[in-house]
């Protein structure tokens, strides 16, 4: 398998250099590479071995390395020449990135490093393609000069010959083994013993080591931290990706099998028309289109922090990690919920693997972990909020995104309750800040009873990983709405199709309403009638949407062979499909299977003969 992916990565590889070539000729590196990847992985169901090579490894090169290292490195690494991947996270250590075990110690006399992973648990663990694929390596380390730690620092490595592809001497490296999905990624494992190389193979924009060993630090440490951010933003875009393919699979699928009439002696309906399956189907097709419009403003903040970091101003390294986080999290988590519940909806055949569905699941179900599992990095976010809310208690201004903590924390009350849209959005957003406000008192109580705050952040993580969900839907929910709304561009839609996306954005909103009753019910009074309006067009819209479902989903714009699904191939044929998969199975390739004579045969004979014996 993994060979098999190597070979098609390579493959889609070259065919989108040339597109790039032909439409974006020494374009915007960044939108191919994220293009070049989806469309590879998209195209190879085992995975994209060369995934982290374009994601990480040539943008750790270029944002991480010198002008010089880059023309050195990068060069190279952007025209394929050196394939490498990120090897940050050990068989020890994957989240707490300051108890990273491999070390570097720099050896002022040959003015190189010294790379060592001291103990089993300290080999680099997981890394995308060091198993197999990978010559090079950016291998991240704790920095020691003179025995004293200076923080983490990454290092260009060569782990393989560029001819033979040996491991080189001091480098231990292979597969670490099968997993849920991504088989053909050929994740890996690195050990290294007194593995040195030249000063300036350690990543050196943002610190330095000098020849006689000292250490200039970074302005900003968690700069080091960017490549993570990147590709967290890409996972947003990534998994929206995921979802819209299994939300287009489960459409076209729900439109074609019919069951269960809805009226006694009426022909059965597809199965669409039950109001239970639009609950499955058309919400998941609403988020991906959310979450997708989310993915890219998420993108353009990126690309603008990139540039602003390159320029050493990184006053909005805060706000975009606040973000790519909340996005990341979100994104991941209600896009393999969302698969497995688009799964479910496709009956039996759902379950099979020419259906897909299993495969796009195991595909995105990983982003809940890698990147920075989900629950640090809401985490991460809920101590933002903690901050943040101090700044609001000082009257300070807050970050963009998080200016409407401000103008809630101003309301001593919520307002008559309308139902709009804009009371929708408001009702979340005023529970977020409601969830924060709790979540301080608690933190605060604790810091102030003299627990660190790392202790606080812990004995309050409930409280603080709520109030960041609530951060994510409102941050979502709100830029759906500016998207419908208040768009720019709104004047230059048909007014059918503007009329969809509003109905899209009364399902998104009275959705999340309903997901977080119990979050909003505790900070503002809504009556039973004032709920029960919300349930009549929650099903109003859904019957709204329903006649709109297949195009919404054809827009997607899927090619089969990116779907790989007998049930959601843009021609419908769904039962010629399966039969044509379930004939091409091996075991149909003979009437009498091998396992008849050797096993099935005297097993059966056996029980024949004892039940002879038992009766004589
Ligand atoms: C959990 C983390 C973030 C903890 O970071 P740490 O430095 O140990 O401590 P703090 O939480 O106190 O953070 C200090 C300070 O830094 C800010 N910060 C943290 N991260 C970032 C960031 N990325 N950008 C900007 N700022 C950041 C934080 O807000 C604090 O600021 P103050 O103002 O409060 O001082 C860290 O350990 C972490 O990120 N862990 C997760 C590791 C991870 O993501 N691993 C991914 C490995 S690569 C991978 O998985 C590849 C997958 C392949 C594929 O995608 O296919
Ligand atoms: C498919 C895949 C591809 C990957 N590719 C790469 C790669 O290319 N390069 C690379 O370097 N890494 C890669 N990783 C590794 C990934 O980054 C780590 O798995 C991830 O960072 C989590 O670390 P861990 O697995 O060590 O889990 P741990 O950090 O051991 O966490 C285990 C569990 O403990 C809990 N936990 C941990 N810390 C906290 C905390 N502070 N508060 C509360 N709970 C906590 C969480 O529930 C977490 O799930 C990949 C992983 C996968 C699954």
């Amino acid at each position: 398998m993994a060979s098999m992916s190597v070979k098609h990565a390579i493959a889609a590889a070259k065919k989108l250099r040339s597109l790039q070539e032909r439409f974006n000729p020494g374009g915007s590196d960044i939108y191919p590479a994220l293009m070049g990847d989806e469309a590879i992985t998209a195209l190879i169901p085992s995975g994209n071995p060369l995934s982290v090579h374009i994601l990480m490894f040539t943008r750790a090169l270029r944002e991480q390395g010198t002008d010089e290292q880059y023309e050195k490195f990068g060069r190279r690494a952007d025209n394929n020449e050196i394939i490498g991947t990120f090897a940050q996270t050990e068989l020890g250590h994957g989240t707490y990135l300051r108890g990273l075990e491999a070390r570097a110690d720099y050896d002022r006399g040959t003015e190189e490093f010294v790379l060592n992973t001291p103990k089993l648990s300290s080999y680099k663990w997981w890394p995308g393609g060091l198993g197999q694929t990978c010559n090079y390596c950016i291998f991240v380390a704790q920095l020691y000069i003179d025995n004293e730690a200076k923080g983490m620092a990454m290092f260009v490595v060569q782990i393989r010959d560029e001819e033979t592809h040996m491991p080189l001497p001091g480098v231990h490296v292979g597969e670490i083994g099968k997993k849920m999905g991504l088989n053909g990624v050929n994740n890996g494992f690195l050990g290294l013993k007194d593995y040195r190389v030249p000063r300036l193979n350690m990543l050196m924009r943002h610190q330095q080591v000098l020849p006689d060993g000292r250490f200039v630090k970074s302005p900003v440490s968690q700069v080091s931290y960017f490549p993570m951010v990147f590709v967290r933003c890409m996972v947003a875009r990534q998994n929206s990706n995921y979802l819209a393919q299994a939300a287009t699979i489960a459409t076209r699928y729900s439109v074609i099998r019919r069951q269960s009439p809805i009226e006694e002696g009426q022909p059965e309906p597809k199965i669409l028309e039950h109001l239970t399956q639009q609950m499955k189907v058309i919400p998941e097709i609403v988020t991906a289109v959310v979450y997708r419009l989310a993915a890219a403003n998420l993108q353009n903040m990126y690309n603008e922090t990139a540039e602003a970091v390159y320029r050493k101003d990184f006053s909005r390294l805060p706000e975009l990690h606040a973000l790519a986080c909340i996005l990341k999290v979100a994104t991941s988590y209600d896009s393999t919920y969302g698969i497995e519940r688009l799964r479910q909806a496709c009956g039996g055949h759902g379950y099979l693997t020419a259906g897909n569905l299993g495969n796009i699941f195991a595909m995105a179900a990983p982003a809940c972990t890698y990147e920075g599992e989900n629950s640090v990095l809401y985490l991460q976010v809920g101590k933002i909020l903690m901050k943040n809310w101090s700044q609001v208690l000082a009257g300070r201004e807050l970050m963009p995104s998080m200016a409407y903590i401000s103008e809630c924390s101003k309301m001593t009350s919520f307002p008559q309750w309308t139902g709009s849209w804009e009371c929708l959005l408001k009702a979340i957003q005023y529970a977020c800040v409601g969830s924060i406000r709790l979540a301080f008192q608690s933190y605060n109580a604790r810091v102030q009873s003299a627990q660190s705050q790392t202790a606080a952040v812990n004995y309050s993580g409930l409280e603080l990983t709520k109030a960041a969900e609530l951060h994510g839907r409102s941050y979502v929910a709100g830029n759906f709405y500016q998207q419908i709304v208040n768009s720019p561009n709104k004047h230059q839609r048909s007014p059918q199709f503007q009329k969809v996306l509003e109905n899209m954005l009364e399902l998104h909103l009275i959705q999340i309403f309903f997901r977080h009753l119990g979050d909003i019910l505790r900070f503002i009074r809504i009556t039973e009638d004032e709920i029960s309006a919300l349930q009549r067009r929650l099903e109003e819209v859904l019957k709204e949407l329903r006649p709109d479902a297949v195009a919404i989903t054809d827009a997607f714009d899927f090619n089969d062979k990116i779907l790989s699904s007998a049930l959601g191939c843009y021609d419908g044929n769904v039962y010629e499909r399966l039969f044509e998969a379930a004939l091409k199975h091996p075991l149909n390739r003979k009437s009498v299977p091998d396992f008849f004579e050797a096993h099935l045969k005297p097993f059966m004979k056996e029980n024949a003969d004892n039940a002879k014996k038992s009766k004589l």
